[in-house]
């Protein structure tokens, strides 16, 4: 929600999507989501630029091992860092700009297959709650944008909306999003 109130094009262009598919105000179905490749696409790319566990969970290296000419020993401890990965140049065009659009054309998924884009982590411990998170969070997203139309408080325009990351196991906003709905 933060992301779209400070990128307004962008909630416009889901809200014509979700009004084109469903309809104005009508509640959305999960059965809906596979409809709405852009709703979808913007959930990708807020966990690209903001996974809730930004450096996955902990892991311990059984046996020593070479990872592109480092040697990591046995026992030591790994972090994965998601939200660095998220946001690598090499990776990523623009890596700091919120584009939705370019996961319209791009076969990059968050399961765990794609290396570039691991908000669930990947392997063997990979979040046991994927396939509840990946229908959830777009139906509430859905919901939230086809139910209301959203303003920010205190007349705050949206460019001066602080997106700042607030870092720790699961990593929160820095500043508390305040908005106001209004009914459609
Ligand atoms: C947007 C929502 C969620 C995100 C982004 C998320 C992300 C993650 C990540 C990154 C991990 C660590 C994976 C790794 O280190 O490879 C994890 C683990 C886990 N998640 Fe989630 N999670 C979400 C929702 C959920 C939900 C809804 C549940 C339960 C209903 C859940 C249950 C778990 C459990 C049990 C683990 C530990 C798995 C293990 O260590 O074997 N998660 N999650």
């Amino acid at each position: 929600m933060a992301k779209l109130l400070r990128n307004p094009e962008t909630l416009e262009k889901a809200k014509a999507e979700i009004e084109q598919t469903i309809g104005k105000g009508k509640p959305i179905e999960e059965t809906d989501i596979p409809q709405l490749p852009y709703l979808q696409a913007i959930v990708k790319e807020s966990m690209r630029l903001h996974p809730p566990a930004p450096l996955l969970l902990p892991r311990t290296v059984e046996t020593d091992v070479e990872v592109y000419g480092y040697n990591v020993p046995q026992g030591a401890q790994v972090l994965v860092n998601a939200w660095a990965i998220g946001r690598d140049p090499s990776v990523w065009e623009n890596p700091s700009s919120f584009m939705p659009e370019r996961f319209l054309d791009l076969d990059v998924d968050v399961r765990g297959r794609d290396f570039e884009l691991i908000p669930f982590g990947a392997g063997w411990r990979i979040c046991s709650g994927l396939s509840l998170a990946i229908r959830v969070v777009p139906l509430m997203l859905g919901s939230l944008i086809n139910s209301f139309d959203w303003k920010l408080e205190g007349g705050i325009k949206p460019e001066e909306l602080d997106m700042d990351d607030e870092f720790g196991l699961t990593l929160q906003k820095a500043q508390p999003l305040r908005v106001v709905p209004f009914p459609v």
